[in-house]
């Protein structure tokens, strides 16, 4: 193994930390406390687990957390005047509706009835749109995350190739347009690309980012490169005994890091800092929503 590991455990814990010191400034010079709303429809197993960490880690970094737990078979309508009632509440902040939705409820509409200044995962259509023209915006926290990894390995990532396999609007897109953003040259490859390892072969910088599990193998990357591993797909894992599991990412770990510079490990790296910049969202979403000055290296 020669590849560095990037500890997104260890760099989300810095994170929240100084997430953490902000905050206890905001409650003694301002007397404010952000206040984070999290929308859980129905019982997806992933969103589960993701509303527990986060939930806990809220509280941690001294702000308000609220969870509003509504049935699958919940209406629009219903759901609607809970994002309406948190739209208005000046307690809040944030507001976070968990993703998938079931499959009678519209995500875009849905998505698009929540205030974009308190939309701190960025899904936003009016945040899409900033992010895209280079103005000041709500960044989705997974590439959040994942460019402030890459900025911390290489500090500038100025005339880097780099390849996003992904076009999903949640990471692949908004991850491309950040790397444009810190002036890579940004490939976006996706299920359909011609020559596939040809393409992620040229990258300095490899997202993966596709839900497949173990699909980038260690000989399509280019020695030295730097692999962000965003999928986190549980396998069965027999091996470990009766009805057990394991995570693994979108790389074949082992084989990736015997060629890669750095790679971020599945769990332990970019799982946690998206947590992290949900927190540093919802910090920056108070900020601005006061006037405040925002806290400087939280923001793309
Ligand atoms: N509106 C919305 N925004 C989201 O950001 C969102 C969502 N919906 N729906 C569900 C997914 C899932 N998600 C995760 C975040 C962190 C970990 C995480 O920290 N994972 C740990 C491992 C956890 C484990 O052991 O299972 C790690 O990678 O080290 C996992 C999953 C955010 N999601
Ligand atoms: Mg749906």
């Amino acid at each position: 193994m020669s590849a560095q590991v990037i500890d997104g455990k260890a760099f989300a814990a810095k994170v929240r930390a100084q997430v953490a010191t902000e905050v206890g400034k905001l409650a003694t010079e301002h007397d404010l406390v952000p206040g984070l709303a999290v929308v859980l429809v129905g019982e997806d197993p992933a969103s589960q687990v993701y509303v527990r960490s986060k939930g806990k880690m809220t509280v941690e970094v001294g702000m308000k957390s609220v969870e509003h737990r509504l049935d699958d078979d919940t209406t629009e309508a219903a759901l609607l005047d809970v994002i309406k009632s948190l739209n208005e509440d000046p307690t809040i902040h944030g507001i976070l509706v968990q993703l998938p939705l079931p499959k009678h409820l519209n995500e875009d509409l849905v998505i698009g009835s929540i205030d974009p200044a308190k939309d701190v995962d960025g899904f936003h259509i009016s945040n899409v749109g900033l992010l895209g023209t280079g103005q000041k915006s709500m960044v989705p926290c997974t590439p959040l995350g994942c460019l402030m990894m890459l900025r911390d390995h290489h500090g500038s990532l100025s005339g880097m190739d780099a390849v996003v396999i992904g076009r999903s609007n949640i990471v692949g897109k908004p991850m491309a347009q950040l790397l444009l953003g810190d002036s890579c040259t940004v490939t976006i490859a996706h299920s359909r690309t011609k020559d596939l390892p040809d393409v992620v072969r040229r990258a300095d910088i490899v997202v993966a980012a596709v839900g497949r599990p173990e699909m980038v193998p260690g000989d399509w990357i280019k020695p030295g490169a730097t692999v962000i591993d965003v999928g986190i797909n549980r396998l069965d894992a027999p091996e470990k005994g009766e009805g057990k599991t394991r995570l693994v990412g979108d790389v074949h770990y082992e084989s990736a890091a015997a060629v890669a510079g750095a790679i971020t490990p599945v769990p332990g790296g970019v799982g946690p800092m998206t947590i992290a910049c949900l927190l540093a969202n919802t910090l920056t979403a108070c900020c601005r929503a006061n006037g405040l000055p925002e806290p400087e290296g939280l923001t793309a």
